[in-house]
């Protein structure tokens, strides 16, 4: 096969997984980029281990410390600029975005620009801005392929089925720390508690998302842009065991599932090598062991972001990307001890209420919207802090 990566996100839980990926099937894949933010001691190992060309990191301290360890070696850039270097490298053919958040969206804007196929972790680019992703993947004649594993799963449910055909698609969800937890029971939850997934080791952001069901949320409308799919046919299962990772249901009544270990490297590895399968030592599943699956209604009483996400998902424009932004800043308050875990919401509801819709935003608008709204969410805080929002 022999498939040149660049890899976004190196250091993180899906970077390290997908490197995993790559040194478990010898010749198949090389690794000319690296980008990593601050972990440079896990970067550094990674050079080692994977010689890229070109690596980027978040700063001036991170670049020397790698050049004093590897001189002229490796070419280092920093910030958004090294992002884009890395997802740009000529000889890459997939793009993998396994950072954290929308600054995932230029350089993936950037690498579609260029010709790169997208491995796609990073649901906060679709979410943002999923028409001119979406439009740019098109036009330039590039797949994304879906590393999320319910995306990936929904895509292979729907390998060589005609989209005509496909009734709704079923997302399931694990229901995240909180799934039997009361409303008051949240409103007191620390931070470790809602760290604590039952089901998948991930990084601290899509933690927290699982378990406000942001995340489901996020993954609704990154349903939408990946399988073209109207808001009113996609619906959320929650499913507590992670076995099953999503359902597409067709015209005739027939529903397809994608089933398997609660293990990343799986849809990562099938992202790597498709439309190809390569052979994987990872744990088997054994439905004998599992023995029963379990399937509930999510409760949107409970998680309201999940149906903010539906709002702002059929509100279209502007609206997801300020959803989206609003939630990044909220959910980095929250896990720094600074707001509440229900305040996450609060802060969410209000910034899409201030937000004045624009229709059809252009790729210098999705960014205007976007910092506007981390703007607002600081603001927010500050009043939740005051009592003087609701
Ligand atoms: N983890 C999982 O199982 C899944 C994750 N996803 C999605 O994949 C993406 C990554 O998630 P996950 O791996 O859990 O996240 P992590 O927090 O574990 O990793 C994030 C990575 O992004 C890097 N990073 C963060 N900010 C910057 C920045 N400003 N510039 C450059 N690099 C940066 C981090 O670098 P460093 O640590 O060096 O600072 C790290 O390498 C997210 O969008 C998530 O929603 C989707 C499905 C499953
Ligand atoms: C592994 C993965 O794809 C995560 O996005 C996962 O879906 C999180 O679990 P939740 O179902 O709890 O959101
Ligand atoms: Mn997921």
């Amino acid at each position: 096969m022999s498939r040149t990566i660049a890899l976004l996100g190196s250091t993180g839980s899906i970077g390290t997984m997908t490197l995993e990926v790559v040194a478990s099937q010898p010749g198949e894949f090389r690794v000319a980029s690296l980008a990593a933010g601050r972990n440079i001691d896990l970067l550094l190992q990674q050079i080692e281990q994977f010689r890229p060309e070109i690596v980027s990191v978040a700063d001036e301290e991170g670049r020397t410390a790698v050049r004093e360890r590897f001189g002229s070696k490796v070419e280092v850039l920093v910030g958004l600029e090294g992002l884009i270097a890395v997802a740009t490298h000529p000889e890459v053919d997939i793009v993998v975005t396994a950072v954290v958040g929308s600054i995932g969206l230029i350089p993936t804007v950037k690498a579609l620009e260029a010709g790169k196929h997208i491995a796609l972790a990073n649901k906060e680019t679709l979410v943002a801005a999923g028409h001119l992703v979406m439009d740019l993947a098109k036009q330039k004649g590039c797949a994304i392929l879906p590393v999320d594993s319910e995306h990936s799963a929904i895509y292979q449910c729907l390998h060589r089925e005609r989209s005509v055909d496909v009734d709704r698609i079923l997302l399931t969800a694990s229901g995240g720390s909180f799934r039997d937890k009361t409303r008051d029971e949240m409103r007191v939850a620390t931070v470790s508690g809602a760290l604590n997934h039952p089901n998948w080791a991930m990084g601290a952001k899509i933690t927290i998302d699982s378990a406000t069901l942001m995340n489901k949320g996020l993954e609704v409308i990154e349903a939408h842009w990946l399988f073209n799919m109207p808001y009113d046919r996609i619906d959320v299962l929650v499913h507590p065991e992670s076995i099953v990772h999503s359902l597409v249901e067709f015209v005739d009544g027939s529903v397809l599932a994608q089933l398997g270990s609660p293990d990343m490297r799986i849809p990562i590895q099938y992202a790597l090598s498709y439309p190809d399968r390569m052979p994987g030592s990872y744990k088997r599943l054994n439905l004998l062991e599992v023995g029963k699956l379990h399937f509930r209604k999510p409760d949107f009483e409970r998680f309201p972001l999940l149906r903010m996400c539906f709002d702002a998902g059929r509100a279209g424009g502007s609206m997801p990307t300020v959803l989206n932004a609003a939630n990044e800043v909220a959910n980095e308050y929250f896990r720094m001890n600074l707001i509440g875990f229900l305040d996450i919401e609060q802060t969410v509801a209000h910034v899409m209420d201030r937000h004045q819709l624009l229709t059809n935003p252009s790729l210098e608008e999705v960014l205007e919207a976007d910092a506007w709204a981390r703007q607002q969410a600081c603001q927010v805080v500050r009043e939740l802090e005051l009592g003087q929002e609701q």
